[in-house]
Order: C-alpha cells, then sequence, then structure tokens
C-alpha cells in the first residue's frame, strides 16, 4: 500500500476501533507502522532505529529511578516544573530537564510550557506494577542482551543457539547463569519480571474464552475431596488462575500456581484468591500432583527443545488417565509474521537460546512428542513391558498391541455389558474405576508399576509413567500433597539446565543423555505441496503446506487476520495416545501435531452477546453453528505436511461441521466430521467425509473421498476450537473458496446466507482422479463381488447445490466382508427427515444407517436400515457416510 491507501486505511481501521469490531484495535498499530516506514528515510530510519530507539529506553529507565512518572501523576493532571521533578532525588535540574525533553518528544509524557509537563496515559501507565515492571526488566536485561546479538553471533560462526546458558544474555551481563538464576538473585528483578507477566499478554484474548476449560474440568470433584482440576505450571504470580476463578467461580477441584520459590514467595497471599494454593516446585523435577489439566503458558518458549522435552517428560508424571497438558504458546505463521512475534522469537533467543516455534514445517512439539517415545523407550531399559492385559468382563488375556480399548469398544468382548450402556460408561466419572480395571496392567505383569498405564487417549492421560527403577523421584515433600493448603517444597535429584555447563561438550556428566530432534528435513519435503502428479500417487493427496495467514491478507474479515498475525497465542493440548491401539507401522510413523488455531477463523460475531461464542455453553447463538471444539487430528510422520491454515481452510469448506477431525493414515488425508462432540464415541465413529486436495487456492480445492484408516484421527484430541457458525468458518476464506461454493451459499438454505450441511463438490472427474482405487459403478449396483473397496464414487453434481451423494454402496456394501471388518456402507442422519411415502425411512438426526444394495435405489436415494432394523429408502443428501461400522458401538456385528 502506498502512503495515501495506508492512510485510508488507517481511517477506516480507526472507525472500526470506535465501533468496536473485534480485531480492529490490533491492526492499528501495524498500520501505523506500515505508514510511518512508507515516509520514513534511509537517514530517519538510522536516526530512529541507533539513536531513538535505545533513548526511548535509556530515558523511561533513569525516569523511573528518578520517580519522574511518579510524581508528574501526583499532580493528577496538573503541570510540574522541571525543578519540582528534580526534587524527587536531588538532581540536577539541567540534566533532569535533558531527560523530561526528550520524553517529551517521544510523546511518554506531555510538555505543557517553558520547563512544565504534565503525565500521559502512558507515563501514568509506567507507575503500575506491571507496566514498570516491564520497563525495569526491559531495559535491565532483555534490551541488553539484545544489543549483544551481533557479536555473540560473529563469534559463533553464525550459528543458531541452543545452549541455555550460553546465549545472548550471558555475554551481555558477564554471567554464566541461565536467565532465570540470575533474576532470581536480584528482588527488584524477580519483581519486575513477575509483575510484567501479569500483563504483557494485555489486550489478547485469554485462554478462558478460546478454551473449552468447562468442558475439560468436568466431573473434577470437589475440592474438598483434594482433587486438584487445574495445575498452572511455571504460572507466575497466578494471574491465569485467577482469571479462571473469575471467569469460572463453579469450577470444583482445587487450583495450583507452581512456579520457582522466590516467584511463589513473592506472592502476598492476601492478594491471591484463596482458592488458587501457591506451590513452589521446579518443573524439571517429577510433576508431584495429580491433576485433570497441566497448563503451561509462555513456558516452553523460554527453553531450548531439549529442556522443553524434559519439562513436558516432567509434567507427564504427575497426569491421570485422565489428565491433560494444555501448552500455550506463540505460534510463528512461516509468512507474514509480526513485529511482535519476531521481536518475541529474537528475544526468547537472547535470553535463553530458545524461539518461539513456528508453524511450518510442522511445530516441533511433533518432537516432543516423539521425545517422549524415546524417553520412555529409555527410562524403561532393561524392564519388561507390562506383558498384557486382562479384561474385568471377560477375563480373557491379552497382547498389550491388541489392547483393551479396542476389545471393549470395538465390541469384541462377549461379556460387556449392552455396548451402548457400556460406551456411555466410558464416559461417566463413576465408571472409571472399571475402565481402568480393564485396562491396567495383568497382575502377573512383570513390571506392573513401571510404565504403561495405556489408556485410550480421548481421555487424555498418562504416556509415561516412571517406577522405581526409572529416573529421579520426589525427594522430599513436606506434606502430603492432599493435605497441603500451603507452599510446598517438592525438589528432586534432576539436574537442572542452570548447571549445565556453558560447554555442550562438557556436559555430558551432568545431562542426560540429549535426544537428538529429527531434522526438519526428515519430515518435510517440498513434494508434500505439489498437487497429485497422477491420480495413483497416494502420497499427493496432500493439502498446501504452506498456507500462511499472509496467503489470506486480503480476505474480509479483520479479526481473523489480525489474529493470526499480530502475535496472538495458539492453543494447544495433547493428550499421549495408546500405542498398543495402533499397529506397530503406525506406531512408528506417528506423532502429533498440534495445528489449532483457534482464532485464526474468529469473525466478529464470535463476541458477539448473544449471537457470539459463548464461553459457558461452548456454542455460538447462532442457527447453524457447531461447536468446533474438538478438533482432532493425527498424522503420520511420513506424509504430514499441513498447517493451521490448510486445516482451517479444508475445514471452511466442510460443511457441518459439529466437531472437526483430521486425519492421516499411512497413505491418506481425511478430514472428518461428526455432530455431537460431547459425545467422545460419537465422534470416533462419525467419520463422514474426507477432504484433500491439490491446493486450497485451486479452482477446485475440494473432494470427498473415503479413507480406509479413520479409524486413526479418533486416537488423537487436539486443541479446541471456538464455536463458530459455518459462515464464519468460511469467512476469512471466503475469497479462496471454490466459486461454485460460494454461489451456493444462501441457495437452499433460506437465503440466510449460512451454509449448512452440504457439501458442494467440484467437478465429478477431479474427485476420481483423487480415488486411486475407485472404479466409477452404477448407482444401482447390485454386484456383490469381494472388491476391496468401501466405496465407489458413482454420483454426479448435481445443479441444484445439495451435492453430498458422491458416494454409492459397491457390491459389497451390507454384505459378506471380509475379515468381518465391515466393509458396508454406512450414514449417518444429519438432520431430521420425515417421510410419509410408502417403504420411506424416517431420518432423525443421529441416526446410523446401513446402507444395503437395492436395485431401486437411485435418483437421490439409498435404501438402508436405522438402528431398529427399519428399512427403506432415504434421501441420501441428508446424511453422512460414515467409515466402517466397526466403530458405532451400538450396531451389533453380523452374524
Ligand atoms: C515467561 S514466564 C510465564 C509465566 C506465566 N505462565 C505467564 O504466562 O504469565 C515463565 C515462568 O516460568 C517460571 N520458571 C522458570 N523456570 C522454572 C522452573 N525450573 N520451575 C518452575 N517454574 C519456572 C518463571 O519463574 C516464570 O514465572
Amino acid at each position: 500500500m502506498d502512503t495515501t491507501q495506508l492512510i485510508e486505511a488507517i481511517t477506516q481501521c480507526n472507525r472500526d476501533v470506535s465501533n468496536g469490531v473485534p480485531g480492529a484495535k490490533e491492526k492499528l498499530l501495524p498500520l501505523t507502522y506500515q505508514l510511518s516506514a512508507s515516509v520514513e528515510t534511509p537517514t530517519q530510519m538510522i536516526w530512529s532505529t541507533f539513536s531513538t530507539g535505545p533513548l526511548r529506553a535509556a530515558t523511561v529507565r533513569t525516569a523511573i529511578d528518578l520517580d519522574i512518572f511518579k510524581t508528574l501523576k501526583a499532580a493528577d493532571g496538573a503541570s510540574t516544573s522541571i525543578l519540582d521533578l528534580a526534587k524527587a532525588r536531588n538532581a540536577s535540574p539541567d540534566l533532569v530537564r535533558r531527560i523530561v525533553a526528550f520524553l517529551a518528544s517521544v510523546d511518554i509524557i506531555f510538555e505543557t510550557g517553558v520547563d512544565a509537563y504534565c503525565a500521559t496515559r502512558i507515563s501514568n501507565a509506567l507507575t503500575t506494577p506491571g507496566i514498570l515492571g516491564g520497563a525495569i526488566y526491559g531495559h535491565d536485561i532483555m534490551s541488553r542482551s539484545m544489543w549483544e546479538i551481533p557479536s555473540y553471533l560473529s563469534k559463533r560462526s553464525y550459528q543458531n543457539p541452543s545452549n541455555p546458558v550460553d546465549a545472548p544474555l550471558q555475554d551481555a551481563l558477564n554471567t554464566k547463569q541461565h536467565f532465570f538464576p540470575y533474576v532470581s538473585a536480584n528482588s527488584l528483578l524477580v519483581k519486575s519480571f513477575a509483575d510484567f507477566m501479569g500483563v504483557y499478554r494485555e489486550g489478547k484474548e485469554h485462554w478462558t474464552i478460546f478454551y473449552p476449560l468447562r468442558e475439560r474440568l468436568q466431573h473434577v470433584p470437589d475440592s474438598s475431596s483434594g482433587a486438584i482440576a487445574l495445575v498452572d505450571v511455571g504460572g507466575g504470580l497466578g494471574h491465569d488462575l485467577a482469571a479462571v476463578l473469575s471467569q469460572h467461580p463453579a469450577l470444583s477441584g482445587k487450583l495450583v500456581v507452581q512456579d520457582r520459590k522466590e516467584v511463589i514467595d513473592s506472592i502476598d497471599p492476601a492478594k491471591l484468591d484463596a482458592g488458587i494454593q501457591r506451590e513452589t516446585h521446579d518443573f524439571f523435577t517429577p510433576q508431584p500432583r495429580k491433576a485433570r489439566l497441566f497448563y503451561l503458558h509462555s513456558v516452553l518458549h523460554d527453553w531450548d527443545d531439549e529442556n522443553c522435552v524434559k519439562i513436558l517428560q516432567n509434567v507427564a508424571k504427575g497426569m491421570d488417565v485422565d489428565s491433560r497438558i494444555a501448552i500455550n504458546d506463540l505460534l510463528v505463521p512461516d509468512r507474514g509474521s509480526s513485529r511482535s512475534l519476531t521481536s518475541m522469537d529474537l528475544g526468547m533467543m537472547a535470553l535463553g537460546s530458545a524461539a518461539e516455534r513456528t508453524e511450518s514445517p510442522l511445530t516441533r512439539v511433533r518432537a516432543y512428542r516423539s521425545h517422549l517415545k524415546t524417553k520412555r523407550h529409555a527410562d524403561n531399559a532393561g524392564l519388561a513391558p507390562p506383558s498384557g492385559f486382562s479384561c474385568q468382563y471377560c477375563e480373557q488375556n491379552f497382547t498389550r498391541k491388541e489392547g483393551p480399548i479396542r476389545h471393549l469398544e470395538r465390541n469384541q468382548c462377549p461379556k460387556a455389558p449392552n455396548p451402548k450402556r457400556k460406551h456411555e460408561s466410558l464416559d461417566s466419572r463413576a465408571d472409571d474405576a472399571k475402565r481402568r480395571a480393564c485396562v491396567g496392567p495383568r497382575s502377573d505383569s512383570t513390571a506392573s508399576d513401571e510404565i504403561d498405564q495405556d489408556i485410550d487417549s480421548g481421555y487424555g492421560g498418562l504416556y509415561v509413567r516412571e517406577g522405581a527403577g526409572g529416573g529421579p523421584s520426589i525427594a522430599s515433600s513436606s506434606k502430603s500433597p492432599e493435605d497441603s493448603t500451603t507452599d510446598q517444597t517438592v525438589s528432586a535429584g534432576a539436574p537442572s539446565p542452570y548447571e549445565y555447563s556453558r560447554k555442550a561438550s562438557n556436559v555430558s556428566a551432568d545431562m542426560p543423555t540429549p535426544v537428538q530432534l529429527p531434522p526438519l528435513s526428515a519430515v518435510w519435503s517440498p513434494e508434500y505441496s505439489t498437487a497429485p502428479s497422477t491420480s495413483h500417487d497416494a502420497t499427493s493427496y496432500l493439502l498446501p503446506a504452506q498456507q500462511s495467514p499472509a496467503a489470506y491478507s486480503h480476505t474480509a474479515t479483520p479479526s481473523s487476520l489480525t489474529r493470526a498475525t499480530t502475535g496472538d497465542s495458539e492453543m494447544s493440548e495433547t493428550s499421549w495416545y495408546n500405542p498398543a491401539d495402533e499397529d506397530e507401522d503406525d506406531e512408528k510413523q506417528s506423532f502429533l501435531i498440534m495445528p489449532n488455531n483457534p482464532r485464526s477463523m474468529s469473525s466478529p460475531a464470535l463476541h458477539t452477546p448473544g449471537q457470539g461464542f459463548d464461553p459457558t455453553t461452548g456454542h455460538t447463538g447462532s442457527e447453524g453453528s457447531r461447536p468446533l471444539s474438538d478438533a482432532m487430528e493425527r498424522m503420520s510422520l511420513k506424509n504430514v505436511v499441513m498447517d493451521n491454515h490448510s486445516i482451517d481452510a479444508a475445514v471452511s469448506k466442510t460443511i457441518d461441521s459439529s466437531a472437526v477431525s483430521a486425519s492421516r493414515g499411512p497413505s491418506r488425508f481425511s478430514l472428518a466430521t461428526s455432530t455431537a462432540t460431547s459425545d467422545y464415541n460419537a465422534k470416533r465413529l462419525s467419520f463422514t467425509s474426507l477432504l484433500g486436495g491439490s491446493s486450497i487456492k485451486s479452482a477446485h480445492p475440494s473432494a470427498v473421498y473415503s479413507v480406509p484408516h479413520s479409524r486413526t484421527a479418533s486416537l488423537l484430541t487436539i486443541g479446541s476450537r471456538s464455536t463458530m457458525s459455518l459462515d464464519e468458518m468460511a469467512a476469512p476464506f471466503a475469497s479462496e473458496v471454490d466459486p461454485e461454493l460460494r454461489d451456493h451459499r444462501g441457495k437452499g438454505d433460506q437465503g440466510q446466507g449460512r451454509i449448512r450441511r452440504k457439501v458442494f463438490l467440484p467437478s465429478l472427474p477431479s474427485i476420481s482422479s483423487w480415488m486411486p482405487q475407485s472404479r466409477p459403478r452404477s448407482r444401482d449396483s447390485n454386484d456383490t463381488d469381494d472388491s476391496s473397496e468401501a466405496l465407489t464414487l458413482t454420483a454426479s453434481n448435481r445443479a441444484d447445490g445439495v451435492q453430498w451423494d458422491l458416494f454409492a454402496p459397491t457390491g459389497s456394501a451390507g454384505g459378506a466382508t471380509k475379515g468381518g471388518k465391515g466393509d458396508q456402507l454406512w450414514v449417518k442422519a444429519l438432520e431430521d427427515h420425515h417421510e410419509d411415502a410408502r417403504g420411506a425411512l424416517t431420518l432423525r438426526k443421529g441416526d446410523v444407517i446401513q446402507v444395503l444394495p437395492h436395485r431401486g435405489s437411485g435418483n437421490g436415494e439409498w435404501y438402508g436400515m436405522n438402528q431398529d432394523s427399519k428399512k427403506g429408502f432415504f434421501p441420501r443428501k441428508h446424511c453422512a457416510v460414515l467409515q466402517q461400522r466397526l466403530y458405532h458401538p451400538t450396531i451389533p456385528e453380523e452374524g
């Protein structure tokens, strides 16, 4: 944009700010930066960068020492003379004059006359603990470390720093200590940093808004039982927990804030909500608490990858079967990163050789995942894994690989109660014990207490459990965790990264063997972003890898963009999955990524009372909205390349998404939807459609096709999404959406402009070309050969815009299946549909219907049998295809 356009954009944006348009505020400042860049000459750039910039920092810091901001504030809007400003510290008036003149010239204070000044909004803020702390910490640590970057990098031949105790900070401050111990030695810095942590994310959406806390903390027993709902690991002064309490006062279970001793000691108990318990805990030692949720906000970004892994490993030790870890950190997009994000990233480098993680080529979280796995094996070196499990119902023993979850949820247990009830009971806390009984290691296990409380990852859970022979154990705990109401100090014998030597080569004695991160090149290949080259090239069913927010920068919703590009945090949540429930190959290749960017798709309506997102219910008020709170994703290493935005884009075109699940099996990517997010099993089961494409931007970006590996999608729950209507989902990508899709918006939908329950597919040829094993058949085919295909494309893309009917049963549908594995076609009703006609099947939303081969099928109708064994014709357009009935517990196996 040229200067004129920028001025117009600023005017418009300013109007939006006045009208309270969400996201406008965040957009305004970057626009002003762009404007000054467009008018600044190179010489002015030199002055502003190397003179004004450092001087702002230096004079603000000096003015704090001279109490200038306090004195101006005390004048309560009246002017203060230089003489009065100098008095507080008995400073030279001539010196003070020079300093305040500069501060006025950069608009930090206001010059009211000759030698007379008054406070501004900013200078008043500089007297409050958070902003004051930011200025002190910013000057004394941050900017000094940053100034050191050029010489530091030069001395180290421009290699990316990775040693936490050999960062620019150590050179700048002439210390061998890590940032945190260095700060600890200085009470002013401890307080400044902790206070600043309370405000540094000010203005950004709080995690209590976009994270489904209530849902996650459901069924936590009352705090009188000692149960802990939430531990804020490295939680500073407890401000995040205070916000949780104010938003969700009725949450049951205790809240615990853990941090280093000096931080915990600096919390004034009188100022901390009584519902929050303080606790000293070093997160490099095993987590002493069991809690439903462990929350890490801006913790991992302080650390290099190896230490992130250690932190997560230690947190994982506190995980119970239904625990989760929630990670709230910034995620740097591949393109179009904002100045706040890039500054944070380099800032983390300067302070501790750390980084803000990028979202592609994938997040390093994957690496954490693989580290955990590696560590798990390492921890148990020499220990026999549990030999198996026994089912509490049938007492059958089975191998670890078969897994209890598979046994129960796939209805393979002959003695389990009614499968449906069984299934429900798994969701109920009351039956946790039963679940565990089945899940737990067999009593004859030789290593029952070592590891491997394999759990259903849908509940989140423990992935690593260390036993007596394992790693460090808790050395001391002054009180029992349950009884404690005040501080606890838990220490452990694990070496602290603070103690690492500066030289990596010297550290082996202290340090657990570092686990090598996989080189990114191993998981990233340009081929992943290319279009399908041949219809049989399975690995080409990939969404584009590099869709960054910038790619959508011309779209209409300001909030979606600003949020994506101005450094809002990304919320990720992980629950380790149960490797026993996977095929061996799958396990080797699997990892999780955390693509969740809940707000990259937000739109104004999300926050409009009565219409927008309601954090208490997790729903929006708008019709057609669906909770997206449980996006799931599961991918395999060999062909995963996907970032947030490609997923988001895909989601935006997946209609009727009450929950969106994405998975990539060994050969395909799938995106699945379901209609009942609150029902875990429904999520597993309702894989209805799969969306893939060569490029989101291509003319026909989407296709629906079957996936034989949809089960993998159920194993990991990742992140949370806000609730949003389909329009809201699509809005950020409005201009990217397939024209056909766009044209149909509103049609067949009572003109409300909502896209609901329809998938508008591009031309059939392109779809069938993406179906390597498909053989188009007649829709009425009654062929019962033993084709291995589950589904075959047959239908056409009708002009009326209601195009769900691209699947038809193959010959095997409804017939005998190979190995009883259920190649039949099952569909799920997306809405109620009543038919009076004879031979018609009435659909109730959520009904699962087995499609039966029938010569009369056609013209948009299928013939099928519902759960009550009623048979009849029904319109396909009201249904979505499920993958394998194997996943539906309510439908017993045939024969
Ligand atoms: C960037 S701050 C984030 C604080 C808080 N979670 C927030 O978002 O405002 C990182 C926190 O990690 C804490 N921390 C650093 N090392 C730690 C350790 N070994 N054990 C526990 N906490 C630690 C720091 O004291 C600090 O409070």
